[in-house]
């Protein structure tokens, strides 16, 4: 179907019609259907005929040009969409065999079936696992967008992108459009996959690997864990309104490197596992399972990749619209209720009214709780309620729930070593980009994202010593089975990351003896020892070695501040 208007005489002419290949019929109708009609409708205006001929003839002739023009286009159109999908589908089959073929036992795109003999995949697998996941993402990208393209049944989702820096005017409200979050897809026909024993019991461990199932089983596998839970129980959720709120969920996850719906799916699947290994189901009502859970789910909705220093020094809408107050998490937060406003998705209707408020001001608490710059304030308030807990206590409660999901959000390194280290790199990976960005937009660069500062060893040593290890001890003392689970991981992550340091050291300096240059500090290995000042940063020198002094790469307490850094 073919829509457009032309306007005349301040009489718009308005035709629609289906186009086909024999174009000379269709102009031929269009034609008359105009001229009927732009007779009527000047009739009815009262629009004097004499000399109206000439006019009308006009209209005409600049009316069929245009439907000419449309039809060109939508064959052309037509052709694309064509030629692109078959495109796409030959691209998605290679991918398939690549995966059949490359990943030993790691999954099979093509058997649908959750439930198969899973191999320990090898650290090589799990990196190539990622980059065909990214490569799928993107295809999947390329489809639905050009699929979607002028559907109005697709809601216009025109998400905030930080990149687009605002100029130094500051915001103009007038640019914000308002966004209406829905379901963007027509949920999959509805697969209920059956869990073995073997899967049901691996899901319960933190052990468990994310990296072995595909979009659409994680949905399953979080279905699982609100029926499980008795949370659907609990607010009377059915399965369809369940599926449809965690396919839109998915939908509103971003493909960045780090913040996606696979990091959404480790962070609920841990808090699933924390809550078995702690038996927090015989502490806390079933109503707080829901909001864990739920929580989790919702945690980095919409994560554009940049961090909020990144929103706050680019001025981003984001950054303008919360006050520069955790604006991500705020963002994250306000896109999950908008998720749920939709009587589709709304896995909370189910409740009353003062149930749900209850619901919702304990989710939003739990988000924003997830803000790194919040974490001293946080853990210091539990550890002060550790020594008389009391689980009869709404602040305690509080508390120990904002810890759980601040814990599970950023606990790869608790998992296996083949399990936690592609995070490292999803993880750098989403930092050089935005410092490439800041670079290029002259903000200042954190130097633990500067890809000439940072190494993965830098990156986590520091973070397991001086944020995993306090945090993971504080919850043990109140759940002390968790401590072998939890903890001895933790501890073993840091000696793996400083083996891998030494490595990276003695490349280091088998390299700066080869090129004669010395580096003291900053990023070893692989660069020959080159730390440059970015061209394009715009910094001075003196900016340049305050940042380099600075020891946040080693120490990330220094790091979580509650302002932005400006360098
Ligand atoms: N150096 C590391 N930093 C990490 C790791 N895991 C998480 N993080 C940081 O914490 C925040 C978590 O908040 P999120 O809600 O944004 O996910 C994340 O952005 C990282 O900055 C880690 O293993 N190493
Ligand atoms: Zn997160």
């Amino acid at each position: 179907m073919v829509e457009f208007q032309t306007r005349r005489d301040n009489i718009t002419q308005h035709c629609s019609f289906v186009p086909h290949r024999t174009e000379g019929i269709v102009c031929l109708y269009v034609k008359l259907c105009i001229s009927s009609e732009y007779d009527a409708t000047r009739r009815e205006r009262g629009v004097a005929e004499g000399g109206g001929g000439g006019d009308r003839d006009d209209a005409v002739t600049n009316t069929v040009a245009a439907v000419a023009a449309q039809l060109q286009r939508v064959f052309k159109i037509e052709e694309l969409r064509a030629d692109f999908g078959a495109r796409i589908c030959s691209l998605e089959k290679r991918l398939e065999i690549h995966l059949f073929t490359k990943c030993v036992g790691v999954f099979s795109v093509s058997v649908r079936l959750i439930e198969r003999s899973r191999a320990w995949p090898r650290a090589g697998d799990s990196k190539r696992v990622i980059e065909i996941e990214k490569f799928k993402y993107e295809i999947a990208d390329i489809r639905d967008a050009f699929l979607t393209h002028n559907k109005t049944r697709h809601i216009d989702f025109s998400r905030l992108r930080p990149a687009v820096t605002l100029p130094a005017t500051f915001f103009s409200p007038g640019t914000v459009r308002e966004h209406v979050i829905t379901l963007q897809r027509e949920p999959p026909p509805y697969t209920k996959y059956t869990l073995t024993g073997e899967t049901v019991e691996h899901l319960r461990a933190p052990t468990f690997d994310m990296w072995q199932w595909e979009p659409n089983e994680m949905l399953s596998l979080i279905e699982h864990m609100y029926a499980d839970l008795g949370i659907m129980e609990e607010f009377c959720i059915s399965p369809p309104v369940l599926r449809n709120f965690l396919v839109s969920v998915q939908e509103n996850y971003r493909n960045n490197p780090f913040h996606n719906f696979r990091h959404c799916f480790s962070v609920t699947q841990m808090m699933y596992g924390i809550i078995n290994l702690c038996r927090l189901q015989d502490k806390l009502p079933r109503k707080d399972l829901g909001v864990l859970i739920t929580s989790c789910v919702c945690h980095d909705l919409d994560h554009p990749g940049y961090n909020n220093w990144y929103q706050i020094n680019a001025r981003t809408e984001l950054a303008v619209r919360y006050n520069d107050t955790s604006p991500l998490e705020n963002h994250h937060c306000a896109v999950g209720f908008r998720v749920l406003a939709n009587p589709e998705c709304n896995i909370f209707s189910g409740v009353p009214d003062d149930v749900f408020k209850e619901l919702r001001a304990d989710i939003i608490m739990l988000i924003l709780a997830t803000d790194m710059a919040r974490h001293s304030e946080i853990v210091d308030d539990f550890k002060n309620k550790l020594d008389n807990f009391d689980y009869g206590n709404v602040n305690h409660l509080n508390v120990l729930k904002m810890i759980l999901i601040k814990a599970c959000d950023i606990s790869n390194e608790v998992r296996p070593n083949t399990v936690a280290e592609p995070w490292v790199d999803c993880l750098l990976e989403e930092y050089f980009n935005q410092a490439e960005t800041e670079k290029q937009e002259g903000l200042p660069v954190a130097p633990f994202m500067d890809r000439e500062k940072v190494t993965k060893s830098s990156a986590q040593i520091g973070f397991i010593k001086f944020v995993l290890i306090p945090l993971f001890e504080s919850i043990c003392q109140l759940f002390p089975q968790a401590e072998e689970r939890l903890v001895a991981p933790l501890r073993q992550a840091k000696e793996h990351y400083e083996e891998l340091k030494e490595k990276e050291e003695e490349i280091r300096r088998t390299t700066q003896g080869r090129s004669g240059v010395t580096n003291e500090g900053g990023r070893g290995g692989g660069d020959g020892g080159h730390r440059s000042r970015s061209p394009s940063s715009g910094r001075s020198e003196e900016t340049e070695r305050h940042a380099n002094k600075s020891s946040a790469v080693n120490n990330p307490s220094q790091r979580w501040t509650s302002r932005p850094m400006i360098l």
